[in-house]
């Protein structure tokens, strides 16, 4: 039996929310230990692809397929539900299989169909109704634990509510990687020239089925895992939106040697004993609502908004660079390091300048601590100016008593901000369940930690022999 799984992380956004719509401006991105994975196996019907996600109710899409040496057609059939993320990516990378492989690539389908089955780890969606169906509390992490892997959601894509991992971006990036995979475009996906294929065709499937361009930050998360992130011009993929773009166009555009192509990812990790620790909020904010408005404003203040860009834009590189300083002064001296490490861990950081001995370390821990604080402040400002909710106060007292915890670096709102989510960087396990305990007693809102940690590695292909291979074929 052929078979193909390709997996994709989620994203945190911690700097450059806005910004990064602009090429101007870098977002700083974390992949997420969360993930989508795809799985390909032979279908049972010839020239018919079925795609389930077993997690979801209603959620089974039949597409017939027509191919012809020169053009193909799919048609989706009348399913209780449609997934236009799905048939969008179907659509388009076999389009561009097609074109690189020919039609021989494409025999595969006309004699079985494809069987492709879809699941996103637990973290992706909030699971509340599963919790409350187990008597678990939604507020405690302890409880997330005994929820069993890929478990049912009790809901449909559509009422289903997300936790703002990008579900839509890691779901993208796996199938369309999947797909170049198993029907012969691609044997790997680890050479940069690979890699490079598998984002220009997710950015196009993502951006054609949400229908806009994006930034496409998640997308280059998806693929390329923790970075900073500078987009690619928008004018790459307007003009190829089109729903009968020949597939010779499509392909010249999206292989991986088409210089124009001017996206940059440049590689970050957290530092060493760093963790960063994430929490859905139920409340929940539109995001296109959030970067509309924004934009608007923007338009209308361009003084204004362009001092305030400027400014928040210097201050999130200042954080960045904070990273990489750390992660260099741990490869210098892991030693010293480690011990400003446990010397801060235990203090609530507006106490780490009265530590004794202090050296280049604990300078870049306190100046990391001022510069986040900046990057809220101008965020808050943003919030006022705008009138969008980005940090909102209620957010920012709470992110004030997670800073309050000893060991505690940052506390913020991912990427577009709002009611959805919030994140922290701790520095101990200890200081990890503090904040934790900190959101579970929070009344103001109903905080439901997330099990996910920052994860570095971005699209791969999964051995189906391997723990995480078994575990989505089980549920395949
Ligand atoms: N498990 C899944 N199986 C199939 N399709 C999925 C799955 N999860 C998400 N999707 C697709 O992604 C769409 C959601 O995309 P949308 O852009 O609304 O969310 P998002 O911005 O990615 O959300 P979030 O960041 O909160 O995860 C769904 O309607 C569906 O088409
Ligand atoms: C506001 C924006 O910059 C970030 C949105 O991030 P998120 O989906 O809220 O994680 C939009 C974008 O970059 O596409």
């Amino acid at each position: 039996m052929t078979c193909t799984i390709a997996s994709a992380p989620g994203k945190v956004l911690v700097t450059g929310g806005y910004l990064v719509l602009d090429q101007q401006y870098l977002g700083l991105v974390f992949g997420t230990s969360a993930r989508f994975f795809t799985v390909i196996q032979n279908g049972e019907l010839p020239n018919t692809i079925t795609v389930r996600s077993p997690q979801f109710e209603q959620a089974t899409w039949h597409y017939e397929v027509q191919s012809t040496l020169s053009n193909l057609i799919i048609q989706s059939s009348a399913d209780a539900s449609s997934n236009k993320f799905v048939e969008t990516c179907l659509r388009y990378t076999l389009k561009v299989i097609l074109e690189k492989v020919g039609a021989p690539a494409l025999d595969k389908i006309a004699q079985h169909g494809l069987d492709i089955c879809i699941v996103g780890d637990n973290d992706f969606y909030s699971q509340r109704e599963e919790l409350n169906k187990l008597g678990l509390s939604v507020k405690s992490a302890t409880a997330r634990q005994q929820l069993v892997p890929f478990c049912k959601t009790h809901a449909t894509l559509a009422t289903v509510n997300k936790t703002g991992l990008g579900s839509s971006a890691a779901l993208t990036t796996s199938l369309v990687a999947a797909l170049l995979l198993h029907l012969g475009a691609l044997t790997s996906v680890e050479s940069p020239a690979n890699l490079a294929l598998v984002h220009n065709v997710a950015q196009f499937v993502h951006c054609y089925a949400q229908g806009k361009v994006g930034s496409g930050f998640d997308v280059s998360s998806a693929v390329y895992g923790s970075h900073r992130y500078k987009r690619f011009s928008p004018d790459l993929l307007n003009h190829i939106m089109k729903e009968d773009i020949d597939g010779a166009t499509l392909c010249k555009v999206l292989e991986s040697d088409n210089h124009a192509w001017d996206n940059q990812v440049d590689p970050v990790a957290l530092p060493p004993h760093f963790q960063m620790i994430l929490a859905d909020i139920d409340a929940g904010s539109h995001t296109p609502t959030l970067v509309s408005k924004v934009l608007k404003w923007r338009k209308e203040q361009p003084v204004e908004a362009d001092a305030l860009w400027q400014e928040l834009g210097s201050y999130n590189d200042k954080v960045a660079e904070h990273f990489r300083a750390l992660s260099s002064l741990h490869a210098q001296d892991h030693q010293a390091y480690l011990e400003t490490i446990s010397a801060a861990k235990d203090l609530p950081s507006s106490e780490w300048p009265t530590v004794q001995g202090a050296g280049a370390t604990l300078e870049h821990l306190i100046q990391l601590v001022a510069d986040f604080s900046k990057v809220r402040q101008l965020l808050q400002k943003m919030s006022t100016l705008t009138d969008v909710p980005i940090e909102p106060s209620e957010q920012t007292e709470l992110l004030d008593r997670c800073m309050a915890v000893p060991g505690t670096l940052m506390a913020g709102v991912p990427g577009a901000g709002g009611y959805d989510a919030i994140f922290c960087v701790v520095l101990s396990d200890q200081a990890k369940e503090r904040v934790q305990q900190v959101w579970e007693q929070w009344e103001g809102c109903n905080i439901s930690p997330l099990l996910c940690q920052a994860d570095s590695n971005g699209v791969t292909k999964v051995d189906p022999t391997s723990q995480s291979g078994v575990a989505c074929l089980n549920l395949c």
